[in-house]
């Protein structure tokens, strides 16, 4: 049973794929904080901007096979894509604990390729095409290559230092909490400092954030 709290069509709004349409399907459930308000200062992640948890968002659900999934999620992809190749981005919560063989197969079987967004804990199945790795704090990281390290900036646990040797094709960071609108004053400006410092880092803002869409 795979468990989602909502899927929907939108552009990616990070990383070095921002801009392009996106099916994101965003599974229930994390292994580095429970949801809760009261669990959040208390867990490994403790800036998570989103609501991962039951599966009652818009086109959330629980899906009893990777068939029935992958149809669902197929059904929110345009009817007429204009030769576009379907692109699925799936997310959580951490998508990890529920992606799996059956899934990938299923959504390649439908011509999607499988973008995947994960805190770097859990080792991946086979068959992501793109793979975003986003280190939380003190967490150990069970992935250590891939094609973007995205690090929400700054975490005092989660310097970039760490990361920069790692095998990754694209290196961000992603300023922490970007207001809607315009600018967080103070992790923007930090992300800034240090892109300009250390030129192997890139900056990725979360331009849904800053343009209102989802
Ligand atoms: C909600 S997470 C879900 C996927 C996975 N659990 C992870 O952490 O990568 C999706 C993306 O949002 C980023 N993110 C979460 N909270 C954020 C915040 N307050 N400011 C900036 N980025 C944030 C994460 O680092 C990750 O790259
Ligand atoms: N537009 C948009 N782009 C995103 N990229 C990563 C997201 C996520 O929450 O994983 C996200 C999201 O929630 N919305
Ligand atoms: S690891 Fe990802 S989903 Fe989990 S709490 Fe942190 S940002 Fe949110
Ligand atoms: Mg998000």
């Amino acid at each position: 049973m795979y468990h989602v709290k909502e899927a929907f069509y939108t552009l990616q709004g990070e990383g070095a794929r921002a801009g392009r349409a996106s099916v994101f399907c965003r599974f229930s459930g994390c292994n580095l904080w429970s949801g809760r308000e009261q669990d959040r200062a208390t867990s490994v992640c403790q800036f998570c901007d989103t609501d991962f948890v039951g599966t009652d968002g818009p086109g959330g659900g629980r899906f009893s096979s990777a068939d029935a999934l992958a149809d669902h999620l197929l059904g929110q992809w345009p009817a007429r894509s204009h030769g576009a190749t379907p692109y699925v981005v799936f997310t959580g919560g951490e998508p990890l604990l529920q992606l799996d063989t059956a899934l990938i197969e299923a959504m390649h079987a439908r011509g999607f390729e499988i973008a995947v967004e994960t805190n770097g804990t859990l080792a991946p199945p086979p068959g992501i095409d793109w793979l975003c790795v986003s280190p939380k704090g003190a967490s150990r990281l069970a992935v250590t290559g891939g094609d973007e390290l995205k690090l929400v900036y700054p975490q005092s646990a989660a310097p970039p230092e760490r990361f920069a040797e790692l095998d990754f094709q694209h290196f961000y960071l992603q300023p922490m909490d970007l207001a809607p609108q315009g600018r967080d004053g103070t992790t923007l400006e930090a992300t800034l400092a240090y892109c300009l410092a250390t030129p192997r880092w890139q900056l990725s803002l979360q331009t849904h954030k800053i343009a209102g869409f989802a």
